[in-house]
């Protein structure tokens, strides 16, 4: 495909996305229909969507819709001008390109500069102060960071091998990589990122995807051998997997959703670990650690997961709350007395970490703080907190 014909697939893409479908849905079905459409092309277009998402809002402005609702064309018009390309080179009369300018879209669009912060910045304006409130002056940097595409980190599975010979076994398969300092396992792809999934490092379970953040709120919490532990969020497990990674435990993952966590027993597998997964009726009273990483807006992670930006409304951030506030209600018993309760999000927001950690303490004053973990964008991966709370003896 040319680089414009990518260009049509992108705005024919975002025009089902803008009309509220799910991005990954809308790029598995284009793919399915297009078979012509080669793995450098779906990846061309891949980008093409998830860097309009992540900058809807300055692409917009440069795309001649103002702070109005954008087409895909204005999208794909303005992330062009971002780049510094003139759009006439591309939207043009060849054969499968986005039809030529009109001569309103050519003067439409105004310089970034003029734009109110939430357009210059990617965000929705009622998100500005909740971000504000955690990073002040680092506001601007942090959302900068979000309107960039996230790096690919990895795991070293220390159960099976040492940071030296991943990079060896990667370097094999054409993958580069350097250490990163947010944990001493995590290694930021600088090369070769796609072909991870088919590399022999991450199918013998050497390696495992795993944002640098999220391995670092592992990395805070108090294991060792011989803990009985608790993943009650779990998801697909990575978390669980961490953990395993780090001493002998006797590990038990819990969703509320099931199905979620059919990938835990192949990745656990992989990973030479073993890990029950539970439901709710099998779960007992008197871990020694509970971990939640409970479901948030996830406004530490809006490079990773454009869409949730745009999708997240105030009240849908007040059910999360009150999600969170219940999820920590339901595991306080079956903490033991003198174990420990872990409390993670992948959002920067005071609502969901700071204020739910002090409104549980008030609730539940057998629990004391013992420390509170907020990773910034800023330190490379994405934004997690974290908070690790003890349960008197
Ligand atoms: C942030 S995700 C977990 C990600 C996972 N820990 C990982 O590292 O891949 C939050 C998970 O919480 C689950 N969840 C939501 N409400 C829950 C509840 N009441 N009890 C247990 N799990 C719940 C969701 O199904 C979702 O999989």
């Amino acid at each position: 495909m040319t680089p414009a014909a990518r260009l049509s697939a992108a705005i024919e893409i975002l025009d089902d996305v803008l009309a509220g479908e799910n991005a990954e849905r809308v790029l598995t079905t284009w793919a399915r229909g297009h078979r012509f459409a080669g793995s450098k092309d779906r990846a061309a277009i891949r980008d093409h969507v998830f860097d309009a998402l992540r900058c809807r809002r300055s692409y917009a402005w440069l795309g001649g819709a103002g702070e109005g609702r954008p087409s895909g064309r204005q999208l794909m018009i303005g992330a062009l001008r971002a780049a510094g390309t003139d759009p006439d080179a591309l939207f043009c009369e060849d054969r499968f390109a986005p039809r030529p300018l009109t001569e309103a879209e050519r003067g439409a669009g105004a310089a970034l500069e003029e734009a109110p912060q939430g357009v210059r910045l990617d965000c929705p304006d009622w998100l500005l102060p909740l971000y504000e409130e955690t990073l002040g002056d680092t506001l601007e940097p942090v959302l900068g960071l979000m309107r960039q595409r996230s790096e690919v980190f990895l795991r070293v599975n220390n159960r099976k091998s040492t940071l030296g010979h991943a990079l060896e076994l990667l370097a094999d398969d054409g993958i580069e990589a350097v250490p990163h300092p947010l944990s001493e396992c995590a290694l930021k792809v600088t090369r070769g990122a796609r072909s991870v999934a088919r590399s022999q490092a991450y199918l013998t379970g050497v390696v495992e995807l795993q944002d640098a953040g999220s391995q670092a709120i592992i990395d805070a919490l108090p294991l060792h051998d011989g803990l009985e532990v608790l993943d009650y969020c779990a998801g697909g497990g990575g978390k669980s997997l961490a953990m395993g990674a780090h001493a002998d435990l006797s590990l038990t993952a819990h969703d509320v959703d099931p199905a979620r966590m059919q990938d835990i027993a192949p990745r656990a597998s992989r990973a030479g670990l073993t890990i029950k997964t539970a439901r709710k009726s099998e779960l007992a009273d008197g871990y020694d650690l509970i971990l939640c990483d409970v479901p948030c807006s996830g406004s530490g992670a809006f490079s990773r997961s454009p869409q949730g930006k745009w999708a997240l409304t105030a009240a849908r951030l007040d059910v999360l709350k009150g999600l969170q506030a219940e999820i920590l209600e339901e595991v306080a018993p079956m903490v033991r007395p003198g174990g420990t309760l872990a409390y993670a999000t992948c959002s920067l927001f005071r609502a969901e970490n700071q204020d739910q950690v002090a409104g549980f303490v008030s609730r539940h004053p057998a629990f004391h703080l013992r420390r509170e973990r907020l990773i910034s964008p800023l330190e490379g991966g994405d934004g997690f907190f974290c908070a690790i709370l003890e349960r008197a003896g």
